[in-house]
């Protein structure tokens, strides 16, 4: 069992963030698993007091010392570590046998959540994630309900109950051999929940919203990497609240350090955006990082993951260094190209709409501007890695219920290919055979992520090599050298 231990109560009043890390570090350290409910409630109380108005007005007229916090005291967390608690054992007998959780129990402990909640609120307002919201406030965001419910399992004795996370929802995993699955939260705006039902089998196991059944499927520890990585610093819509943000990287640190972010590319991933704005002395550098996320995607979630191709690619984009950038997008479309579009894809899709229709337009006319040899526009492996990006996204829509594809697509993509000449293009030089073509078409629904696109230093790419792209592709690459050969086309 976890619990609040007198050792950890040893640790109080806490008065800095090095307090914080240690009761982290005791955690995670001590045999018995960590605390859901205490760490979640410390995490959160230093969250709200460091990023309420209160907060802000107080910076502006007399900045505290550095590192400092508010003091934290024993009392604070306790009363509401009791409240939990208490919520949880009046509605629900604790788990006297230490039998696993049935879906009845799982089914119970989300209700109790679900039944406290405000009645309405904004759901995606920001610090609803933590224990210390649902308990002062009766609110919660929609990962908020799924730890809410995990850490409600282990309070009530049940330690087979952990998160499953994909990268735009979250579920519990529970059972003797932890592979029974349940919904126990909403998903995203005006969708019924599933809550109680195991996660699904039929088209929706298709959409990206499921991540082709690779999801995180959490270890306490990692569910305590979980509440980190949902740690919001932000202050307003453009300042964030820096102690919170340093808090949140030096606990990712410790969580990287003791090997629990292995496993989980997201958390890797937002170490490296953290890092990027203040490299922390003797860590591995952020372009590191983000190379480790996409490892453990490809070794741990058989490469069914997007984000960690994203996270690159935007840093290579905030780093001018479009190549590289344009390679981590053209690898995020191999991962989506073999998925459905679905209405519950939204979040992704409007990463990819990002991506095509300002990111890209935007290196295309910074680049466009100058003339040096060394510009991308000269490069025929961006033009190859555009063309994989493009043609990512088209198969994504095939095979799906919903179109991804718009009028508002085209025309930045038309403007985007026509700025590389045609001595360009030509170099570039696309084999898909028809055995490779199969194996890369979702009909026989398995996935071979070898690189079909070979090298670039052939010439003579005749129009006709296009044919093994989506046809829209093939149209707009005929349509743009129409252009280029005849310029008032
Ligand atoms: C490349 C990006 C646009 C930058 N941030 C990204 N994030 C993706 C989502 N983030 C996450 N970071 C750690 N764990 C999780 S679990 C989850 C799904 C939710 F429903 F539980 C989301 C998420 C953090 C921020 S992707």
């Amino acid at each position: 069992m976890a619990g609040f231990r007198d050792s950890d109560k040893a640790l109080f009043p806490i008065k800095n963030i090095n307090g914080i890390l240690q009761l982290f570090r005791h955690q995670l350290e001590n045999a018995r698993e960590p605390d859901l409910a205490l760490l979640s409630i410390v995490a959160g109380i230093v969250e709200s007091k460091l990023t309420s108005r209160s907060a802000a007005a107080l910076q502006l007229c007399e900045p505290i010392e550095p590192n400092s916090l508010p003091v934290l005291e024993i009392h604070d967390v306790q009363v509401l570590y009791e409240k939990f608690h208490s919520i949880m054992k009046s509605n629900i007998d604790p788990n006297k046998s230490n039998s696993p959780a049935t879906r009845d129990l799982v089914k119970r402990v989300s209700d109790v959540i679900w039944n406290s909640l405000t009645r309405s609120y904004y759901k995606d307002k920001a610090h609803l994630q933590s224990l210390y919201s649902y308990l002062t406030g009766s609110k919660l965001d929609c990962f908020g309900v799924a730890f809410a419910v995990v850490a409600g399992c282990q309070a009530l004795g049940y330690n087979d109950v952990h998160l499953a996370l994909s990268e735009d929802h979250a579920w519990v995993v529970f059972g003797e051999h932890g592979t029974e699955t349940a919904e126990v939260t909403w998903h995203g705006k005006g969708n019924e929940d599933k809550r109680g039902q195991e996660i699904g089998k039929g088209v929706s196991s298709r959409s990206w919203l499921y991540v082709n059944n690779k999801p995180v499927v959490c270890t306490r520890k990692m569910e305590v990497a979980a509440l980190v990585s949902a740690i919001n610093p932000s202050l307003n819509a453009t300042h964030d609240a820096y102690e919170v943000s340093l808090l949140q990287q030096e606990l990712l640190w410790l969580l990287y350090d003791l090997g629990h972010l292995k496993k989980y590319p997201m958390a890797i991933g937002n170490l490296g955006d953290l890092e990027e704005i203040s490299p922390k002395e003797g860590k591995v550098p952020c372009k590191v990082l983000f190379e480790e996320a996409i490892y453990s995607a490809r070794n741990y979630y058989n490469n069914q993951h997007v984000y960690p191709y994203t996270y690159q690619g935007g840093y290579f984009y905030r780093n001018k260094m479009y190549k590289e950038a344009f390679e981590s997008w053209a690898n995020a479309s191999d991962v989506i190209r073999l998925y459905n579009y679905s209405r519950d894809d939204e979040e992704i899709y409007k990463e990819f709409l990002e991506i095509a229709n300002e990111l890209i337009p935007h290196i295309m006319k910074v680049e466009s501007s100058g003339f040096s040899a060394s510009s991308i526009l000269k490069k025929p492996e961006c033009f190859a890695n555009l063309l994989r990006f493009y043609d990512g996204i088209c198969q994504w829509e095939e095979g799906s219920a919903t179109p991804v594809l718009h009028i508002g697509w085209a025309k930045p993509l038309v403007n985007t290919i026509s700025k590389f000449d045609s001595d360009v293009r030509a170099q570039v030089n696309i084999i898909c055979d028809k055995l490779e073509e199969d194996k890369m078409s979702k009909k026989n629904g398995t996935y071979f992520n070898n690189n079909n696109y070979a090298s670039l230093n052939q010439t003579n790419l005749k129009e006709k090599d296009l044919t093994n792209f989506h046809p829209s592709i093939e149209a707009l690459t005929a349509a743009c050298s129409e252009k280029i050969l005849n310029p008032e086309y």
